[in-house]
């Protein structure tokens, strides 16, 4: 689209992440997208002081720009220490201080777009008289499973064993959500849980619901939503970065598999925040050096320490450009822990997944990797906690690896046309509403008609 087919706006759009990586990321790249369809609106993207150290060499568009509150929360490095006492901190400090922020703004608010799990936003903005979007930055059906916690857990009665005597006589719980339910209880701690809750009677009063999903994997729990809601619901992923994955980064990783053949190369990470136990890691790596295959191991604080277990036939770093190595020719893989923008990545990249979920939403994404979307499959068992021994690891890495193995080869061919279903969602006129739903939210919430087109590299 050219620039001067782009409506001219006026207003500016507050965007307020959580604040963590997982959730930082995909609202920078919804306001990326937001910008592209308009001039003169300038969206404000607040996060903690910390924050902005961490995001503010990124290359952005001028009419991003950030503001930031003070350190009110517990610094990044943290969070594992004690995730209640974070999340109490998001809920009380972050919400006073977001509300001094916009005391002293100048220029109008046209709305906020906010992550649902910050619990107020939406308090704030009806306070206000402002309209607000809330970005849901996981699965339509882990929205759907979240949901149903307010059912499950009436009165907010949190025992665990609750779900086993009653559940089966809960209305409209699937026997899936159910599972998905179960694991929440039993892994997340119940003060941190009823935060959580705090957050659904917010969603009901919000204008909009962006989701960031594909219409077309999630069909059904989105239309469920859009029937059921009060407010609008636009899925509007992938939001993740492939309007820069042309731009070079000089990443030392993009560099090493470079030098690696196709479909050679394992790529392992667990996101931004979880982490194995050092005796899986150590399993991992021991299953790594017997089978003699390459892997990019992106490792963010155990980095030297594991360089030294894992053999010479990969590369461990602390970090590196994700899509950009999911795309990249040489991966065949990846050991995910099934976060969901890493999902989201490589159904973009179409790489088959190895799940190894850990924490909340992943158990979820994992059995739908495994059992609906089969673009890759579950490894070990059923637990955050379960221990899966080298033998077993192997054999799965063999699977996956080993171009000529059947049940491998399925994976991959199933990644290949979710690969094609994501980009055809980002195409111009795509089946999936990625543009669509982006301009009727825009005209939406500046009530103007916006031009249809596609997404532009920068
Ligand atoms: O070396 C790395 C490792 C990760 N990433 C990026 O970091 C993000 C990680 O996000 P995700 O895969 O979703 O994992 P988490 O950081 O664990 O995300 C949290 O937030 C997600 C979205 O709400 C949830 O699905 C997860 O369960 C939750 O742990 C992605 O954008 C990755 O591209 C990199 O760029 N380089």
């Amino acid at each position: 689209m050219s620039m001067e087919a782009l409506p001219c706006l006026e207003g500016q759009v507050v965007a307020v992440p959580f604040p963590t990586r997982g959730h930082v990321n995909p609202m920078m790249h919804l306001c990326k997208f937001l910008v592209q369809k308009t001039t003169n609106v300038i969206i404000t993207f607040v996060v903690t002081e910390e924050w902005l150290g961490y995001i503010e060499s990124y290359p952005k568009p001028n009419n991003i720009r950030y503001a930031t509150i003070p350190n009110v929360i517990p610094l990044e490095n943290q969070i594992l220490d004690d995730i209640f006492r974070f999340s109490e901190a998001i809920v009380t400090n972050m919400r006073g201080a977001f509300e001094q922020f916009l005391d002293q703004l100048e220029l109008p608010v046209t709305a906020i777009i906010a992550d649902v799990e910050l619990v107020w936003p939406t308090a704030v903005a009806k306070q206000r008289n402002m309209p607000v979007a809330l970005l849901w930055t996981m699965s339509a059906a882990f929205f759907c499973t979240y949901l149903q916690l307010d059912v499950v857990l009436p009165g907010r009665r949190s025992a665990a064993d609750l779900l086993d005597e009653e559940a089966e006589h809960i209305k409209g719980i699937t026997s899936s959500q159910l599972i998905d339910i179960q694991k929440l209880l039993h892994e997340l701690d119940p003060r941190v849980l009823n935060i959580g809750l705090d957050c659904i009677p917010e969603i009901a009063k919000a204008d909009y619901l962006l989701i960031n999903t594909i219409q077309e994997l999630e069909a059904e729990q989105i239309n469920y939503l859009k029937a059921k809601s009060p407010f609008r619901v636009y899925p509007i992923g992938p939001a993740i970065p492939f309007l820069e994955l042309e731009t070079p980064n000089g990443d030392s990783s993009t560099k090493w598999l470079d030098c690696q053949p196709n479909l050679s190369v394992l790529y392992i990470s667990l996101g931004s925040f979880c982490s194995m136990s050092h005796a899986q890691m150590e399993e991992l790596a021991s299953a790594l050096k017997t089978s003699g295959i390459s892997f990019l191991w992106a490792c963010r604080s155990d980095a030297e320490w594991l360089k030294e277990k894992c053999g010479d036939k990969g590369l461990v770093v602390p970090w590196c450009d994700q899509l950009k190595v999911l795309c990249h020719a040489s991966i065949v893989g990846f050991w995910s822990h099934c976060g969901w923008n890493s999902i989201l990545e490589a159904f973009f990249a179409g790489v088959p997944v190895l799940g190894f979920p850990l924490f909340l939403d992943q158990f979820s994404n994992c059995r739908h990797i495994d059992e609906v979307w089969k673009n890759g499959r579950k490894v070990g068992g059923e637990k955050s906690a379960d221990f899966v021994t080298k033998e077993e690891i192997f054999k799965v890495i063999k699977m996956v690896m080993d171009l000529e193995n059947r049940e491998g080869k399925k994976m991959r061919d199933r990644a290949k046309e979710i690969k094609a279903l994501s980009r055809r969602a980002i195409a111009k006129g795509g089946s999936s509403s990625f543009n669509l739903n982006l301009h009727a939210f825009i005209q939406d919430i500046f009530g103007q008609q916006v031009e249809l087109g596609p997404l532009q590299k920068p």
